[in-house]
């Protein structure tokens, strides 16, 4: 369902002093606002009290405390917004897709640089405080679903045809998004594989799961299925790290951002069906430590296996975290013409 949005009441609450004193007092005084529950959360200080102040009237307005279970920690700090467009370049004339626009901090900096927005937001009180906070820019589209089960792939191509784009081409899409940290892994799933739409796609993660997804390379202990995922489809880079004090409420973890330049289509490693290069990929990781001869009897014979990996001028006694991107695409194609 994709509906135009309504407008937002202007009252802003006057900006604290920044100066200590003045700052907790300040914020005590709006934690009185908010309902009367876990108020525990908020003892941590904010990183722009201004940011603070938007934040706190927007979810009181709706009488919103943040859900953890919806990973709701809301970004105080305007200056990394504006960070995350700009590792995007977002530009007058892009599409953004923002996953959880929350009370609209990051989407207000998406929308001022001039891009056309969708937004996925499970929260139906935040789906519709964002609607009317941008009604009248006539800039933003709210789908109020799960990200994590909607069809985004059909969202995209509507709104590329309402606004007569092609799809093939100069790709017009972007991501920018904070999300839940509960649903990186389906996010990363989801976006990678659609570089015939998004030409990048920046990420405000777990600063963990950022490290995890980003840095590991081959023979690298922490080296996973989803870190050949993620280079099959993109050029991935750790850009900053984020700590946890500009989030409201604050989280137990730092965030990061990520940017995944994604490839297009024609660009992916060159293999003859994806779905058995990655069948490879997870079969040859059930067995992490064991050498692949052992670990990919159920294709080949073992001696087959050392005879495909000296083939493709590996050793016979690989393991999976030896192997780069390119090794196990020699190393399907091989395996898939004998
Ligand atoms: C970390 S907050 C970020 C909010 C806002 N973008 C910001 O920067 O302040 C995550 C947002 O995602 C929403 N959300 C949680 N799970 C979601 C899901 N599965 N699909 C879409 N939105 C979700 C939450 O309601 C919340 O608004």
């Amino acid at each position: 369902m994709l509906s135009s949005v309504q407008s937002f009441p202007p009252n802003p609450i006057s900006a604290p002093s920044t100066s200590k004193i003045h700052h907790n007092s300040w914020y005590s005084t709006t934690l009185t606002r908010l309902p009367n529950r876990r108020k525990s959360l908020f003892i941590v200080c904010a990183a722009n009290p201004d940011d603070y102040n938007a934040t706190l009237k927007a979810l009181n307005s709706r009488k919103r405390f943040p859900r953890k279970s919806l990973g709701q920690h809301y970004m105080l700090n305007s200056t990394i917004n504006d960070q995350l467009a700009a590792v995007a370049n977002v530009k007058d004339g892009d599409l953004v897709l923002e996953i959880g626009p929350g009370t609209g901090s990051l989407t207000n900096v998406l929308i001022s640089a001039g891009a056309t927005v969708l937004a996925i937001e499970k929260d139906p009180h935040m789906a519709s405080l964002v609607q009317e906070r941008f009604a009248d820019t006539g800039r933003l589209m709210v789908i109020q679903e799960d990200f994590t089960k909607c069809h985004i792939r059909s969202h995209m191509l509507s709104l590329l045809e309402s606004k007569n784009l092609a799809v093939t081409g100069t790709r017009h899409a972007k991501v920018v998004a904070n999300i839940p940290f509960n649903i990186s892994k389906d996010v990363v799933k989801q976006l990678l594989p659609m570089g015939d739409i998004f030409s990048e796609v920046v990420l405000l993660l777990q600063d963990e799961t950022a490290i995890r997804l980003v840095e590991p390379s081959s023979r690298s202990s922490e080296y996973r299925p989803i870190n050949i995922f993620v280079k099959f489809y993109s050029d991935p880079e750790y850009k900053f790290q984020v700590p946890r004090a500009n989030f409201f409420p604050q989280p137990k973890v730092d965030g990061a951002v990520v940017s995944f330049k994604l490839k297009q289509p024609s660009d992916y490693p060159a293999v003859p069906s994806v779905k058995s290069f990655f069948s490879l990929i997870n079969s040859a990781f059930n067995g992490k430590r064991k050498m692949l001869r052992n670990t990919l009897q159920h294709i080949c014979t073992p001696s087959e296996i050392e005879e495909t990996l000296r083939t493709v001028g590996l050793p016979a006694t690989s393991r999976p975290e030896e192997l780069t991107l390119d090794d196990f695409v020699k190393l399907h194609n091989s395996l898939v013409n004998t």
